[in-house]
Order: C-alpha cells, then sequence, then structure tokens
C-alpha cells in the first residue's frame, strides 16, 4: 500500500450514513429517495448535474429534439390534408434554448426532491478508500451499504483526427442544425440523432459496419427500418468506417473511409458506437470489486457485487441500458436492504424497449432468431402483418408499419412481439404487461379490436 493511501485509510470518518448513493442519475435518485422513505439516512454523491445521463444527455433533450422532428414531418404532411402551410424557417437556437431551460428546470426540481425526501445531497467525485470508505472532496464518509450508480459515457474511437468528432452529449451542445452530418454507429444513438437531424433538413449520412442498422434486434425490424431510413432520404454507406478525419481551412471535416472514398465539406461528425461504464475513476480496485473485461461492474441478481453490502446497478452494470431499468432496479434494492423484501429482484426478462427512430420502434421479449435458437422453428409459429397506416392514406409520403408476434406452440404462448411504424413507441407498454403475465395468441385474438388503430392489427393478426 503506497503512504497516501495509507493516510486515507487513517484519515477521520466526517460522516456516516445507512445508504451512500454514488451517482445522482435515475437509478441512484430512485434508490436513494425510496430508501429514505423507509426511515433511512441516505446520501448521494454527484459530481456533474442532478438527473444524470437520462435527464441531462439522454431520454429527456432527445425526445424533446424526436418531437421537433415530428412537427418537420408533420408539416410537409399538412398540405395533403388540404392545410395552406408554408415551411419558412426552422430555429434550432429557439427549440434548444427552450429545451436546455427544461432541462435546468428538471435539475432543480430533482434536488429539491431530494431535499423533501431528506436525502443529503454531497457534490463531487466519489471514489472508495482502501478501507471501504468512500473520499468526496477529501472527506472521508462510512456507510453501511454503499450503492453505486455511476452510469456511463460515450465509447469514442481512436483514429486519426477523431478529436473533430461529437459524441451525443455534443449533440445537445449543437447551438444549430449542422448542414452537413455523418453519424457512425448502428445502434439506438446512431439512428435516432441521425433520424432527427434527416427530419430537420440536414444532409445525413449514417456509416454502419454491415449491412443493416439494428443488428441486434429482429431481422424484420432492422431490415425495415433500414430501408425506410433509406426512404427517408438518410444515405446508408454500409459496410463502411471511418478511417480518418482531417478538418479543413473553412473549418469542414474531409472523412476518409475504408472503402477508399471520401465524404467532404462534413459539417458535423457524431460517434454512436456504444458507452463504457464509469467504473475506471472510482477506486475499485481498492476495495476488490470485480468488473468483466469491458469494465461493466459484475453483480448477482440481486445487484450484490463482490464485495459484501455493496451494490451496483444500472449502465455501470452494462446490461439493458435503460432508465426505467436503472429506476427499477434501484427501487427494489431499497425494498430488499431497508423494507424487509428480502427476495425483492428486479426480473431482466421481457424488458420492453422503444427506439425513437422515424417511424419508431416497439419491441419485447425474444427476437424469431433468439426463440428459434432456444426452442427449435418447429416450436413456434410466426405471425406478420404490414400494412400502411390509415393515416397515410391521404398522404404523398407513405411510411409502411410491420409488426411480428413470436409465439411458442402448443399453447402459442406469445414470448415476442415487434413492431415498427406511428405510434408503435405508444403502443407497446400495455402489450407488454400482456406479455409479461404470459398472454397467448388465443388471449390476444379474445381481446376486441379498437377500430381504427395501427394496435388493431395485433389482436386480428392470422
Ligand atoms: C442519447 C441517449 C438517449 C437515451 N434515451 C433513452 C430513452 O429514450 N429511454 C431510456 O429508457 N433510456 C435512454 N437512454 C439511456 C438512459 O439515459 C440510461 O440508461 C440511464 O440514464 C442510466 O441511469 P444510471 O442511473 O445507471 O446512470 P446515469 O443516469 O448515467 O447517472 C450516473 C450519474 O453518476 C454520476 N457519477 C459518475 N461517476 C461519479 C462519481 N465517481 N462520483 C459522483 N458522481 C458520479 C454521473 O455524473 C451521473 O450523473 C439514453 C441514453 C443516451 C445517452
Ligand atoms: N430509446 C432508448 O431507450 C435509448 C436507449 N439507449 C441506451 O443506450 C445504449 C447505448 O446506445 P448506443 O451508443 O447507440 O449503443 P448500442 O449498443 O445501441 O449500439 C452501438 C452499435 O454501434 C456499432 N458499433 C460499435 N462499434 C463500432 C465502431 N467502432 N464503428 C462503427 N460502429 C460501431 C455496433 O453495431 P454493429 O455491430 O452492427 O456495427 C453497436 O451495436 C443503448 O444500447 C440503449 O440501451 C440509447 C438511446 C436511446
Ligand atoms: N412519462 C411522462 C412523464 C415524464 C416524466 O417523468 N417527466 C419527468 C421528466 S425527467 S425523466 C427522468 C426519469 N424519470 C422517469 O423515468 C419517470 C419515472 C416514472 N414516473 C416512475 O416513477 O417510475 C428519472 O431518471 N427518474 C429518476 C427518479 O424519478 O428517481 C419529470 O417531470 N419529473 C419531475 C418530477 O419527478 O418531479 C412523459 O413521458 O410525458
Amino acid at each position: 500500500m503506497r503512504l497516501s493511501s495509507v493516510l486515507k485509510a487513517m484519515a477521520p470518518v466526517l460522516k456516516s450514513f445507512d445508504y451512500l448513493v454514488i451517482g445522482g442519475g435515475s437509478g441512484g435518485l430512485a434508490s436513494a429517495r425510496r430508501a429514505a422513505e423507509f426511515g433511512v439516512k441516505s446520501a448521494v454523491v454527484e459530481e456533474a448535474r442532478w438527473g444524470g445521463t437520462c435527464v441531462n444527455v439522454g431520454c429527456v433533450p432527445k425526445k424533446v429534439m424526436f418531437n421537433t422532428a415530428l412537427h418537420a414531418e408533420f408539416i410537409h404532411d399538412h398540405k395533403d390534408y388540404g392545410f395552406d402551410v408554408e415551411l419558412k424557417n426552422f430555429d434550432w437556437g429557439r427549440i434548444k434554448a427552450q429545451r436546455d431551460e427544461y432541462i435546468r428546470r428538471l435539475n432543480g426540481i430533482y434536488e429539491t426532491n431530494l431535499e423533501k425526501s431528506k436525502v443529503e445531497k454531497i457534490v463531487g467525485h466519489a471514489q472508495f478508500t482502501e478501507d471501504g470508505c468512500v473520499e468526496v472532496n477529501g472527506e472521508k464518509i462510512s456507510a453501511k451499504h454503499i450503492l453505486i450508480a455511476t452510469g456511463g459515457r460515450p465509447a469514442m474511437p481512436s483514429i486519426p483526427g477523431g478529436e473533430h468528432a461529437i459524441s451525443s452529449d455534443g449533440f445537445f451542445d449543437l447551438e444549430c442544425l449542422p448542414k452537413k452530418v455523418v453519424v457512425v454507429g448502428a445502434g439506438y444513438i446512431a439512428v435516432e440523432l441521425a433520424g432527427i437531424f434527416n427530419a430537420l433538413g440536414a444532409d445525413t449520412s449514417i456509416c454502419i459496419r454491415y449491412d443493416q442498422v439494428l443488428r441486434n434486434f429482429d431481422e424484420m425490424i432492422s431490415s425495415s427500418l433500414t430501408e425506410e431510413m433509406e426512404r427517408a432520404g438518410v444515405k446508408v454507406h454500409k459496410r463502411t468506417q471511418v478511417t480518418k478525419v482531417t478538418e479543413e481551412a473553412d473549418g469542414t471535416l474531409t472523412l476518409e473511409l475504408n472503402t477508399g472514398s471520401k465524404v467532404t465539406e462534413v459539417n458535423c461528425l457524431l460517434w454512436a458506437v456504444g458507452r463504457v461504464p464509469n467504473s475506471d475513476k472510482i477506486g475499485l480496485g481498492k476495495v476488490g470489486i470485480k468488473t468483466d473485461g469491458q469494465g461493466n461492474i459484475e453483480v448477482d441478481e440481486f445487484q450484490n457485487t463482490s464485495r459484501p453490502n455493496v451494490y451496483a446497478l444500472g449502465d455501470v452494470c452494462g446490461r439493458a441500458l435503460l432508465t426505467p431499468v436503472a429506476i427499477a432496479a434501484g427501487r427494489r434494492l431499497a425494498h430488499r436492504l431497508f423494507d424487509g423484501k428480502h427476495d425483492l429482484k428486479l426480473d431482466y426478462n421481457n424488458i420492453p424497449t422503444v427506439v425513437f427512430s422515424h417511424p419508431p420502434i416497439g419491441t419485447i421479449g425474444l427476437t424469431q432468431a433468439e426463440a428459434e435458437k432456444a426452442y427449435g422453428a418447429d416450436n413456434l409459429k410466426i405471425y406478420r402483418t404490414t400494412f400502411t397506416p390509415m393515416y397515410y392514406a391521404m398522404t404523398e409520403t407513405k411510411v409502411k408499419c410491420s409488426m411480428k408476434l413470436v409465439c411458442l406452440l402448443p399453447d402459442e404462448k406469445v414470448i415476442g412481439l415487434h413492431m415498427l411504424g406511428q405510434g408503435c413507441d405508444e403502443m407497446l407498454q400495455g402489450f407488454s404487461v400482456a406479455i409479461k403475465m404470459g398472454a397467448t395468441k388465443r388471449q390476444f385474438d379474445d381481446t376486441v379490436a379498437i377500430h381504427p388503430t395501427s394496435s388493431e392489427e395485433l389482436v386480428t393478426m392470422r
């Protein structure tokens, strides 16, 4: 042990809590506040902005921009519905200012919520000391139970000139709509942000390593979204990687691709190639907390780390990186530790998820490929439909809706539901309840349809 570490271990403990949460994001806040409801002396340490990724650089500002993009799309359809509306201008700066103001309000609400819940707020960077305490701003804090909910950050590939690119964090700092944009990546963030840029009028390209976006989703989803993005005007560069970036005298970027070609006059290059867990600067090695090869904290099904009384959840564990997952795991942990619900844990099966692409995607359960691997194709019945939602009966632009049910024989239990189309984002939550309850196709069919809606197709498929 180095002398500085020995001295830190010997430093007096200045504060002590029953529950100390590191990270004031979705999982940490939800867990600390729930614990405080049980009379537990709790504190949260946050080094940046209250609310974490979701509120500041994730779901919330992204949804504002998704909604902004929806307006752009609807405006194009106005004339088809008889409205004589001309699109003259779009003021990115105005919506950004309003969005930033909304986020600042939310930061304040989250701080006030902590005060109301009597959770102590500690501002600073937290890291473990050798004796299992936590040090913030040079002060040592002890706690009976410690939760690590430090989230993650965007992965930034290192290529020559890579420093000229931004990540999703940088997207939220953009002061105006870039004229020409290249997004690299094929996951949630890449398709969501490329969709927003494109709908708002930027010349948008996406560089993907393979032939389709969202390759881990059901094949119907990945192929339909790839086609739909192309139809909407996104240039999808397949089997393409950016190998070098050069900044030109006029400030634009020239991108060299592995295909040998170049993309010039790029105003914005955005990496969206995954996220890395914030587990590297919190002293995990000092307390023997194990991580996997990617730095994700290893936990068991109860969110226990390899060290007793230290727990981890949310993005820092690298599994189902979604706000409601972090919140649900955090609240369940608080009930387990402080409310006598000793067996309570989050079931990570059948987590519904929506991609706010254009059009949006809703999906839950096994993809067809996963189900075939698990049960064999002969034990499945697959229902599919593709139709043009009635909204587009009046419009020149037609955006199809595709749906698939993956059912397990013999009773046709619905083990996967995948859909892409207008309204699928809001359609999924209710169907997830049915699937979580183990609904069969017969029970779907026994439910009377709601007409005329896209969702009625899910209870009338043959
Ligand atoms: C662009 C984007 C869009 C997204 N959209 C959606 C969506 O639509 N729906 C959805 O469900 N999910 C979405 N997500 C994912 C969602 O934001 C995350 O899954 C969620 O925020 C994870 O919560 P968390 O509590 O694990 O971590 P975070 O919310 O990241 O919180 C971690 C907090 O810990 C703090 N911290 C880190 N290290 C320390 C330290 N050592 N000391 C003190 N504080 C520390 C950080 O500053 C941060 O505030 C999106 C993510 C991104 C990036
Ligand atoms: N709506 C929501 O709920 C949202 C949720 N999120 C969450 O945040 C997580 C992180 O999002 P995101 O960053 O998009 O990560 P994802 O894991 O969703 O996707 C990243 C993809 O980028 C591709 N990729 C990886 N490395 C490279 C590389 N070097 N060059 C080019 N492409 C590469 C891979 O696809 P391939 O192998 O095909 O190349 C990979 O699947 C998501 O998984 C999701 O859980 C984020 C945004 C919205
Ligand atoms: N679902 C509605 C409501 C959205 C919503 O929750 N708005 C938030 C915006 S921040 S969104 C930030 C995100 N909230 C949520 O995910 C919503 C939590 C859900 N209502 C639940 O209780 O589980 C989160 O990280 N939560 C951590 C936590 O709540 O502890 C808000 O106004 N909050 C103010 C307040 O709560 O007073 C919508 O999409 O319109």
